[in-house]
């Protein structure tokens, strides 16, 4: 099902005010968003000069995913008692001087590593593919959802710093293989992780938006609830807590849009919050369903299904040969069924707000209005890798098996599949 995975918060110390207003607007631009990069503009070195020290950065590991390791940064504290604690200083290098970046723009930003694997794109073709294949995608107005993306080119120092954090522990890896970290580049995102006291970001994964093309005609489920029962059954993954059928959440029914968000905004088990200083959690829930179903992400979501019914007309195991493109286009499916939606929402309390001047209020969406408290929900799309051909074997496996298997046909009670409540269905 599509699902919601555990979104980070900030740490205090890569929390400034200038970032808070705003943290996915950033105004800095490390480099224009037209170019094609073979060479890099912009590197990260330690700092080796004192006058260097008040635009240094620390990193602090933040999130890993299956492909990728993510890092904030922190300005550099001269007085941490932390020896290990190194500085380092983004550059850019210019045709007459090197302009180091100051540590407020950077520290906006997340730093994205790749795992090294053949079967994973580099962050240079991650780059270059998201500025000429994702992007014309989302000309037809929905830019904005996209986040900019810079690649940078890493010092040794700073790529031993990045690999010191999992001295302790591996990384994570696929079952029977271990994983390394390609620490030569990496790219810049605007950090969009929850910043308590301000904003509260959930990650969604949407997945299959619309059913497999290779699914029978008499199916039960969709493919994305069909994979998650194989998966259960085998006990390959662990269930993923708070799921929602996409197609549900394409079609933007509130009912179970509602109950997604709310569980996913749960108190841990011993009780406390992931994200402190939330206000009101009725009224964010009530601000992300309303923009989720029927406000902006919803006609997002649209886009994103359209994308992939698009691009993947007759399924993998069912390819037109005829058509030239048609790798090219079934990739661009799987890529768009496997991104990530960041739902921020941005509150702004009346009744105790003495900084108006350097805070101010945020445009209300339906719903998100309480008292003295104003919601303001926005989001931006993430893991937009373009998948790797040599990823064409095991989609095909993937779909051969939940056909065959009769992954398709079954349904389990309150599963809420969206093929399998579809009026006229019994
Ligand atoms: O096959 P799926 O639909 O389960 O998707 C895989 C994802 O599983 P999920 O269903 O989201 O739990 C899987 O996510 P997790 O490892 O479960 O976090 C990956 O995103 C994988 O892509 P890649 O190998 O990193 O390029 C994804 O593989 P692709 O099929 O998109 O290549
Ligand atoms: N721009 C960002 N700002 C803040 N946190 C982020 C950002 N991008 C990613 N993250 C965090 O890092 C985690 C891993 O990032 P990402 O999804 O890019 O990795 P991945 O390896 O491609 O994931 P997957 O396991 O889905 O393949 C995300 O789940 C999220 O928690």
């Amino acid at each position: 099902m599509g699902y919601f995975k555990d979104a980070p918060v900030r740490h205090d110390s890569a929390i400034d005010q200038s970032t808070v207003t705003s943290p996915q607007m950033s105004k800095f631009r490390l480099s224009p968003s037209t170019e094609t990069d073979t060479a890099h503009k912009f590197h990260v070195r330690k700092a080796t000069k004192p006058a260097e020290l008040r635009k240094a950065v620390s990193f602090r590991y933040l999130a890993e995913g299956a492909a990728n390791v993510v890092y904030e940064m922190v300005p550099y504290d001269v007085y941490a008692e932390d020896l290990d604690d190194a500085p380092f200083i983004f550059y850019e290098l210019g045709s007459d001087d090197t302009k180091v970046c100051r540590s407020l723009d950077v520290t906006s930003k997340v730093l994205r590593v790749c795992k090294s694997s053949p079967k994973l794109p580099s962050g240079l073709s991650i780059k270059n593919n998201f500025e000429d294949v994702i992007k014309p995608l989302f000309q037809s107005g929905f830019e904005h959802y996209l986040m900019h993306h810079d690649h940078i080119a890493l010092s040794d120092s700073a790529g031993s710093e990045l690999k010191r954090m999992f001295k302790n522990r591996p990384l994570k890896a696929a079952k029977g293989s271990t994983a390394s970290l390609d620490t030569a580049t990496g790219l810049l995102l605007p950090n969009v992780a929850s910043v308590p006291g301000h904003t509260l970001t959930i990650e969604i994964k949407p997945k299959w938006l619309a059913q497999s093309p290779n699914a029978p005609e008499d199916a039960h489920r969709c493919r994305t609830c069909a994979v998650r029962a194989m998966f259960h059954h085998k006990q390959e993954k662990t269930k993923k807590a708070y799921t929602i059928c996409p197609l549900q959440l394409a079609t933007g029914n509130s009912d179970l849009i509602q109950i997604f968000i709310s569980g996913s905004l749960k108190p841990r088990e011993d009780g406390s919050w992931k994200v402190e200083g939330v206000p009101d959690r009725g009224v964010i829930v009530a601000a992300m369903t309303a923009y989720l179903a029927t406000g902006p992400g919803h006609a997002l979501l649209g886009h994103i299904r359209e994308l992939q019914e698009q691009h993947d007309p007759h399924g993998v195991l069912d390819l037109d040969p005829t058509d030239p493109d048609v790798q090219h286009n079934l990739r661009l499916a799987m890529t768009l069924r496997d991104c990530s939606l960041f739902v921020t929402a941005r509150w702004h309390d009346k009744s105790n707000s003495n900084s108006s001047e350097a805070t101010p209020p945020p445009t209300p969406t339906p719903g998100s209005k309480s008292g003295t408290l104003t919601v303001e929900v926005e989001s931006k799309l993430g893991d937009l890798d373009f998948k790797s051909p040599e990823k064409l074997e095991d989609w095909k496996e993937k779909e051969r098996e939940l056909v065959s298997q009769g992954w398709y046909a079954g349904n389990t009670p309150g599963e809420e599949c969206g093929v399998a409540t579809k009026p006229g269905r019994k």
